[in-house]
């Protein structure tokens, strides 16, 4: 069950669910819907992925319940944001999310765009700017992105964007940075910056947990956490924002 309401100073709908477990569901039917729009309008869709465990049960639902309802192979996938370590790291973003999410006969058609971050943060956000800007067509300024998934720390960050960290430039002219001394470890990583969202179709913000309560009530109310910078971003770039709340971080 949900109840849909806008911002009272509007920059996406805020769409609140019981359950984690709902959010997870919504989010993984609409995926399929928005990257099944992208292959039809487009003939490919390209997807932003999110780390963290809210996202996790969506591509669970995904796996068990939509394999069979996408051509995969014409779906294109990049990390959001990744830790510089190996991909067989626990900490590799990239490495919880895939096996999961391209391990069936189906999903495993996907084209995965994955950051060397192996090779130091340094050297994986320039590799990765340029594959990026690879996606950038003539006359555009960053990637068609037709999904965005974006999860929401207890501090408001998203992506690997901290909030008051040096390193958090709104006006990055690249499409990913290096970012060193996260106040999350591990401390060394890379991000796409909020211009390489700026070509963006759909966006959907993981709202759950009461861990995240007061950032997400601060995000609403003042606007500078860094997911309420990027979900201004994106609403400003005409993407379609969608906040989805459970009941334990709306209350
Ligand atoms: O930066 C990190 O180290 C985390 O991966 C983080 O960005 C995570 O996505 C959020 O904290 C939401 O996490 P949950 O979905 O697990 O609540």
């Amino acid at each position: 069950m949900r109840v849909k309401q806008e911002w009272s100073h509007p920059v996406a709908a805020i769409e609140k669910f019981e359950t984690s477990a709902d959010v997870a569901a919504e989010a993984a039917r609409s995926a399929i819907a928005v990257l099944q729009q992208a292959i039809e309008t487009f003939g490919d869709a390209r997807w932003v992925l999110a780390g963290g465990s809210s996202p996790m049960s969506a591509y669970k639902i995904i796996v068990a319940e939509y394999a069979d309802a996408l051509d995969w192979s014409k779906v294109t996938a990049v990390i959001g944001d990744e830790r510089a370590v190996g991909v067989d790291s626990p900490d590799s973003n990239w490495g919880q999310v895939t096996p999961l999410l391209f391990g069936t006969p189906q999903t495993s058609t996907v084209t995965g765009i994955r950051p060397v971050t192996e090779l130091g943060a340094e050297t994986a956000a320039i590799r990765y700017n340029d594959d990026l800007q690879a996606l950038v067509a003539d006359g555009d300024t960053a990637p068609r992105f037709d999904l965005v998934w974006l999860g929401v720390g207890e501090d408001g960050h998203t992506l690997s964007l901290f909030p008051g960290h040096p390193e958090f430039n709104e006006d990055d002219e690249a499409l990913v940075v290096p970012i060193h001394n996260s106040p999350k470890p591990p401390p060394n990583r890379i991000t796409l910056t909020v211009k390489a969202l700026t070509n963006s179709r759909h966006a959907v913000i993981f709202a759950t947990g009461a861990g995240k309560k007061d950032a997400l009530a601060l995000a609403v109310s003042e606007k500078k956490l860094p997911i309420a910078r990027v979900s201004a971003a994106l609403d400003a770039a005409g993407a379609d924002v969608r906040w989805l709340f459970d009941a334990a971080a709306a209350s």
